[in-house]
């Protein structure tokens, strides 16, 4: 029996399968971190279970002194031969008795109290731990990781999985041992009463392990099918949730309701259909038990007629533990249950917890502070996916300081180049250089550090917008944040907001224009300090005069840092010192504004499209219906503006 993983990285990556002894020994392995906690909490079971077979043996002693009084037939067999005074009147005996039993009672509800209070501790500590460390692993793993899965999944996995292998602990493992505890010392007490009687009514036991084996084996497909199921349900609320104003716009709202209804049904029939399962078995197992019942009154009632066993400590304590006997022999169908429920989340949260760590540091990695000297990528090749290359023999010299922007058609891989430069990937080809040293050997969160990010789309976390600007420094003070905004020219719009810095930015950043999230995200990559700034189309989502305003502050910012800007717009183009062009993954061109204009067509295009010169769709045509061009003269003219515009 296995466990075969299809889920998150199942579908898109290797097909991950445990078998279900590996993941039995990983859960044990689990456990055995907590081993004390286990073994206080089971030590407490023992005691309540030795509490129980003491009420009820005093009880049964108790009836056969009645019994003994009443038709004045032999006293009862006293307990290691601890009988009451012989002084003592019937009464007495039997206040005495009560009043043990009653003892009995009380020690047993505050044992069950602790252990109920010790189990519970033991299973919050262990769900912190599993999701402490699947967040832990997932802060590690790259990118690729997250390419291939989806988030539902994951969020799924660190919720409602880690909370179903925690139950492995109290749900199956004590419990396990609790049940065969209690069996083994009811068996042992049930011997010493009659054995014959004993394995009389045992008889059937064999039949309820058989039972449970072949349940075991029926639910656990379905356990594994109802975690995938829910993945998809968290997956349609989150989409849901995050796409509301599509959806909203494109009048889906019941389509979607009825989507979301769906995955909900799917989880809702398939926990039924485990349901109905567990409600047929846990019958059945609790009416095998009750066929001891009737063994013990035709049997067990033969042997008290015939004087071989006593009504009270033979025949009523004989009844009771059989019930208790039923009673564990019932938990052992919430066991099975919850082992299945288990070993298929296990195999889903040590799928992530195993999942290789692909970007890494060489064993010494070398610290560095930035760029001193150049940053360069030396013949890089990268494909997010075996065999479709997105970046070929890329390479490109920037010396520290130089102002280099990359441009090109939609999809040419210009944004891939920037997450190598962070190492959110490994080029498959090729390496890249800081300073002459491959990125590999040195520190990582140096490297990260030492370069300035700024998305197309800039995420900012639901809190003010000075701890989002701080997000990166959360050392920085006030004053720090504020010389930050003022760099990115997001000081005046934070200050005319109601509580300023200390407003609260909405999830994602909802309250927010789209100028002013890129701003705030200038900000938070400036106040590092990087000495690289890697900006990719900051100015795209923005009107004219936003875009004016950021590229004004970018070009602030710019001086003495290493940049590189991605940007398919003319006049952010002309700020850079030098114009790569990218086209299908390869550079085709390289040089100042100026020269691209003459050295590639795609650039002139461009130039001309945004300089007024032709509309986009080639509407603009003259009498002739030819497209109007400008001049090289007049082109160079719209460079030189720019290039005059950062110089000044
Ligand atoms: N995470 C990913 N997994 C698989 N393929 C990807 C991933 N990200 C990007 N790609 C693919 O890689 C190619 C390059 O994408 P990239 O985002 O680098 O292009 P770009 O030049 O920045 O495009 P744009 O100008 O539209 O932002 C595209 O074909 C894209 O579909």
């Amino acid at each position: 029996m296995s466990v075969a993983e299809s889920g998150l990285m199942g579908q898109q990556k290797s097909e991950r399968s445990y078998s279900t002894g590996h993941l039995l020994v990983r859960l044990l392995g689990l456990a055995f971190r907590y081993r004390r906690a286990c073994v206080v909490v089971t030590v407490m079971h023992g005691v309540l279970v030795l509490l129980n077979l003491a009420t009820l043996g005093l009880t049964g002693l108790g009836i056969d002194f009645l019994q003994s009084q009443a038709l004045h037939g032999s006293a009862p067999r006293w307990p290691a031969g601890i009988a009451p005074p012989s002084g003592w009147s019937p009464l007495q005996v039997v206040l005495a008795l009560s009043g043990a039993v009653l003892a009995g009672a009380l020690a047993s509800a505050g044992v069950k109290y602790a252990a109920a209070i010790a189990s519970a501790a033991l299973s919050q500590r262990v769900l912190l731990q599993l999701r402490t460390d699947i967040y832990a692993r997932l802060q590690r793993l790259s990118f690729r990781f997250y390419d291939s899965g989806q988030s539902s999944s994951i969020i799924n996995r660190a919720a409602g999985d880690a909370n179903n292998v925690r139950a492995f602990l109290d749900g199956v493992l004590i419990r396990m041992l609790t049940v065969v505890l209690t069996l083994v010392l009811y068996f042992v007490y049930m011997l010493q009463v009659h054995v014959g009687l004993t394995l009389a009514c045992l008889a059937s036991t064999p039949l309820l392990w058989v039972g449970s084996v072949l349940f075991s084996r029926a639910v656990q497909p379905a356990y594994l099918r109802a975690s995938e199921l829910g993945d998809a349900m968290v997956r349609t609320l989150v989409e849901n949730l995050q796409g509301m104003q599509v959806v909203k716009a494109f009048a889906r709202t019941a389509e979607q309701a009825v989507k979301f209804q769906a995955a909900n049904e799917s989880i809702r029939s398939l926990k039924f259909s485990i349901f109905q399962r567990m409600s047929t078995f846990q019958p059945l197992m609790g009416l095998l038990t009750q066929l001891n019942m009737l063994i013990l009154i035709g049997y067990g009632g033969r042997l008290v007629i015939q004087g071989e066993l006593s009504l009270g400590s033979g025949l009523f304590v004989f009844a009771g533990l059989l019930q208790e006997f039923a009673a564990q022999v019932a938990h052992i169908t919430g066991i099975v249950n919850s082992v299945q429920s288990s070993l298929a989340s296990a195999g889903r949260v040590f799928e992530v917890l195993d999942e290789p760590e692909e970007i890494r540091e060489s064993g010494t990695p070398v610290r560095v502070r930035g760029v001193r000297d150049s940053l360069e990528f030396r013949g890089v090749s990268f494909g997010y996916v075996p065999d479709q290359p997105v970046l070929e023999d890329i390479s490109l010299k920037l010396r520290a300081g130089e102002c280099v922007a990359i441009t090109g058609p939609t999809g040419s891989g210009k944004s891939t180049l920037l997450m190598l430069l962070k190492r959110f990937y490994d080029p498959t080809g090729g390496e890249i250089l800081l300073d002459g040293r491959p990125l590999p050997d040195l520190c990582l969160a140096d490297v990260r550090a030492a370069a300035g990010l700024v998305f197309q789309d800039s995420f900012l976390f639901s809190s003010t917008i000075a701890e989002n600007i701080a997000f990166g420094a959360p050392e920085a003070d006030r004053e720090a944040v504020e010389r930050a905004a003022r760099s990115a020219s997001a000081h005046e719009f934070i200050s005319r907001l109601p509580a300023g810095y200390d407003s609260p930015v909405g999830e994602h950043g909802a309250n927010l224009s789209g100028g002013q999230r890129q701003r705030l995200a200038l900000a938070r990559a400036l106040i590092m300090q990087p000495s690289v700034l890697l900006l990719d189309d900051a100015t795209s989502a923005v009107d004219p005069e936003t875009e004016l305003e950021i590229r004004q502050a970018i070009e602030r910012v710019m001086r003495g840092r290493t940049t590189i800007l991605v940007s398919t717009r003319f006049s952010t183009l002309c700020q850079a010192d030098r114009v790569v062009v990218l086209q299908s993954g390869r550079i085709t061109a390289d040089g100042t504004p100026e020269q691209l204009l003459e050295r590639s067509t795609w650039f002139r295009r461009l130039a001309e499209l945004q300089s007024g010169a032709a509309d986009p769709a080639g509407a603009d045509t003259g009498e002739s219906g030819a497209p109007k061009t400008l001049s090289l003269t007049e082109l160079r003219g719209s460079v030189s503006a720019g290039s005059r515009r950062r110089a000044a």
